[in-house]
């Protein structure tokens, strides 16, 4: 699995910190910015993670910036992303077990290294369950698609 890495000046601190985390797990990753706090807006990053995962079978993003809610917003404009919002352990195994998300995205300005390094290592490591919830996946992918009422 390869890992897209995205923040703007918000997030800077905490990418570099997770970053040499997932060196250190020996995962293949590839940063994308922004790589000084030097002020980014969130949206054209945002944008290139979420395209690259799109893109690339067995890959994942992982978005920070300063809630990461705009990095969230705009990741899931690109067809074929599942980005969650995540600032605990639960959510991080729920939403890869449930929603199978494809990014990540955090706030510097939510949470600490140590729990951020938690819910990477918890995100990367679970599975989807499938089952009932590839319907339910199915279900925002078909709408995506045809962007018409479905029931
Ligand atoms: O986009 C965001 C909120 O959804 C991020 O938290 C940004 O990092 C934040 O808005 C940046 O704010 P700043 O005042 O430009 O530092």
């Amino acid at each position: 699995m390869k890992v897209y890495i995205g923040s703007d000046h918000g997030g800077f601190f905490l990418k570099n910190e997770i970053i040499t985390l997932l060196q250190e797990l020996q995962v293949e990753i590839e940063d994308v910015g922004a790589f000084s706090t030097e002020a980014h807006d969130f949206g054209p990053i945002a944008k290139q993670v979420a395209e690259e995962v799109s893109n690339n079978f067995d890959s994942r993003g992982i978005l920070i910036c300063g809630t990461g809610i705009g990095m969230s917003i705009m990741a899931n404009k690109v067809t074929g992303i599942r980005a969650a919002v995540v600032h605990d352990v639960f959510s991080a195994e729920a939403t890869r077990a449930h929603n199978n998300s494809n990014v990540l995205c955090m706030g510097e300005r939510v949470i600490g290294k140590g729990l951020a390094f938690k819910i990477v290592e918890t995100w990367l490591s679970t599975s989807f369950d499938g089952g009932k919830h590839e319907r339910r996946v199915n279900f925002i992918h078909e709408y995506e698609k045809h962007k018409s009422y479905l029931n």
